[in-house]
């Protein structure tokens, strides 16, 4: 389990992102270590697959920088993949499109997931979930220490949500990899992390997921739904986490003394400091 001692597998430090005029990110500091998962909730446009591009070097950013672990690994599974439905393509073939791994090692990862039954179908005759596990697998035949996933549960019923969820938590304890994790649906999403950053194109509240629950900023964000969200959380969360203490705003709410649109993300805002 992490603690706060861990090193940072990857580091962002007061990043902004611009783009066509438009500041996409705004000051956004995080840390993600080993064994713990870092979670980015937000509004739909909030900048949360630019955060991840940015820390993957996939997004120029403008100001501040990113430190990455050295031999860091990183398996990404992105939050769409541009794959054509007329091609004819197996989850065996799909694992092996951009690395050539054994049988054995392909596998295990499947197995890992719950889906090495599903190795010789069709990728398009795959659930929503059975194809997020596939990509899951695919990530982790790399074996990363941070593994990146945006978007993980789209297209996931509440149940599979769940199940996802708690796949994602026992690949951080089986492997003690990092995860970063990305969703705009707050569906069980807390329960699973260490530490909530919750993002508008600046951090408007970050720290321990019980204590982001009681951010002012948390609650105009996501209203009711977001209250309604975290009564399983802190049904179930009293035992099995090692939550950190993080070097990002822990517990704090947005404290800057702005007033905040967040139906309309603006720039004006200092973000987080360290
Ligand atoms: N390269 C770019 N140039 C200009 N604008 C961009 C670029 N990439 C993203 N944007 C804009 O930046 C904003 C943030 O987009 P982003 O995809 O990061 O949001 P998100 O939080 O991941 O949203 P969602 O929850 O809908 O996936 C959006 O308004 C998007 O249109």
């Amino acid at each position: 389990m992490a603690d706060s001692l861990s090193p940072s597998l990857i580091h962002a430090e007061n990043i902004s992102v611009q783009a066509d005029g438009k500041t996409l990110l705004d000051n956004i500091s995080l840390s993600v270590r080993q064994g713990e998962i870092v979670t980015i909730i937000g509004p739909n446009g909030g900048g949360k697959t630019t955060l991840i591009k940015a820390l993957l070097d996939l997004q120029k950013i403008s100001e501040g920088s990113v430190t990455r672990t050295q031999n860091l690994k990183i398996g990404y599974v992105p939050q769409k993949l541009a794959i054509d439905r007329t091609l004819p393509l197996t989850v065996k073939r799909l694992m092996t499109l951009t690395e050539k791994n054994d049988h054995q090692t392909i596998l295990d990862a499947l197995n890992e997931t719950g889906v090495a039954h599903k190795l010789n179908d069709s990728i398009h005759t795959l659930s929503g979930g059975e194809m997020q596990r596939v990509l899951l697998a695919r990530a982790l035949v790399r074996k990363p220490n941070l593994l990146v996933l945006d978007e993980p549960v789209q297209g996931v019923d509440y149940v599979g949500e769940l199940a996802l969820y708690r796949l994602i938590e026992n690949i951080r304890d089986r492997h003690q990899c990092g995860i970063l994790l990305v969703s705009h649906d707050l569906h069980m999403v807390m329960r699973a992390s260490n530490h909530v950053i919750c993002l508008n194109t600046h951090i408007c509240c970050a720290g321990k997921p019980a204590q982001v629950e009681q951010s002012e900023d948390y609650k105009m964000l996501f209203g009711q739904k977001g209250l309604q969200t975290m009564v399983p959380y802190s049904h179930h969360h009293s035992h099995s986490h090692d939550p950190l203490d993080s070097d990002i705003l822990d517990g704090e709410d947005c404290s800057c003394g702005h007033d905040h649109d967040h139906d309309h993300p603006h720039q004006t805002h200092e973000g987080e400091s360290k």
